[in-house]
């Protein structure tokens, strides 16, 4: 007999389905996410800390879950909203189903709800707080709780993930899918990477176009960052509010102009908010591996993946940064270029970890930017 489970909005919506992974009740922001498959990068993305996430797509959990494809060490998403979750897993990776990853990880979870529905209401009505319960609560005493819980908004909850001791990271992608083996990086650029909530795939990647990096703590001083004589510097995404990270703006605003500066999704936030911008938060966010971005320097459209559910406010860099890349879906800011400081950074996720990898250049631009070229 599978267990009842309800999912309770702020705004006194409720679906009832089948609870999977762990039992208990959980809070947090329901957000969607329209990725098609990569549940599990997703649930490990450390920007997803206080939020439930549903996946818009229906069939969840068919390829089970696998250590490689961890973007931290556990899930970080507080809780998990699904139409179906296979019971069954096919893949030769796979070491476990999707309901006994969420069990082992204690995270909640809820199945066989409408998702469309859900979806649809979120996008109307905006992302809220919500609480899924599997203790029998009465839906009403839930819809409380959820309307209680404190929002995403003035939160730093980058500092809480951020890595306390830094170290050293020098691993390439590892080679997953048994393609031709290629030689090892040689390792040119010594980088610093602010950890506000990184993700494992943006190091692998900096390492793939030659960067040895030390990831720091995200607290972690401008001067004792530059008495490491680094070529460039990188800033990390990460969860909640970007206005709220502690001193991170003053620290970015230190660094500008002395090194050069790669920032992705929260670390564009705080490069903005170094040059005296503006961040909001959105109605209900972007979240998914389609998301198409245009490249204004080029004209070229890149499909992206993307998860934030704040932004650069337009108006508020202008004259202090160029806005290189927008989003085609509703033409909010997607990248920033200071060309001064040698300083660029984008919403989006060019290590994608689930999504295509058409912004994967991007990380050759940092390369090229710190050889000088
Ligand atoms: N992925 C991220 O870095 C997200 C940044 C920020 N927490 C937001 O929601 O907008």
């Amino acid at each position: 007999m599978m267990k009842r489970a309800v999912l309770a909005l702020a705004d006194g919506t409720t679906f009832e389905g089948r609870a999977i992974g762990a039992s208990g009740e959980t809070v947090g922001e329901v957000v969607f996410n329209t990725s098609m498959t990569g549940y599990q990068e997703i649930l490990t993305d450390p920007s997803y800390v206080g939020q439930i996430v549903t996946m818009a797509y229906p069939e969840m959990g068919n390829v089970g879950a696998n250590p490689g494809d961890q973007e931290s060490q556990k899930p970080h998403a507080v809780g998990m909203v699904v139409r179906n979750s296979s019971e069954q897993h096919s893949n030769w990776r796979a070491q476990e189903t999707l309901d006994a990853y969420l069990k082992r990880h204690g995270i909640v979870g809820i199945e066989g709800i409408d998702t469309r529905r859900l979806v649809r209401h979120v996008r109307t009505h905006g992302a809220q707080m919500g609480v899924i319960s599997t203790e029998g609560h009465s839906p009403n005493a839930l819809v409380e709780r959820a309307r209680t819980a404190r929002g995403m908004e003035g939160l730093d909850l980058a500092t809480g993930v951020s890595t306390h001791e830094p170290y050293l990271f020098t691993t390439p992608t590892p080679n997953l899918l048994g393609e031709p083996e290629r030689p090892a990086p040689e390792l040119r650029f010594d980088v610093v990477a602010y950890d506000y909530g990184l993700k494992r795939s943006m190091l692998h990647f900096l390492v793939d176009v030659g960067c040895r990096v030390k990831v720091v703590p995200a607290g972690t001083t401008a001067e004792a960052v530059l008495a490491e004589k680094p070529h460039g510097i990188f800033l990390a995404n990460g969860p909640g509010d970007p206005a709220a990270v502690k001193g991170a703006d003053k620290v970015v605003a230190s660094l500008l102009g002395k090194v050069p500066v790669f920032g992705i999704c929260l670390g564009h936030q705080i490069l903005a908010l170094a040059l005296g911008g503006r961040t909001y938060k959105m109605k209900f966010g972007h979240r998914g591996a389609n998301q198409p971005v245009k490249d204004l320097t080029t004209g070229k459209v890149e499909i992206t993946s993307q998860n934030h559910g704040f932004a650069v406010d337009d108006a508020s860099v202008k004259g202090k940064a160029v806005v290189s890349h927008i989003n085609l879906n509703d033409g909010t800011v997607e990248g920033l270029v200071v060309p001064d400081a040698r300083a660029f950074s984008v919403q989006y996720h060019p290590e994608a970890s689930p999504g295509p990898h058409d912004a994967r250049y991007l990380f050759s631009r940092f390369a090229k930017l710190m050889a000088g070229e």
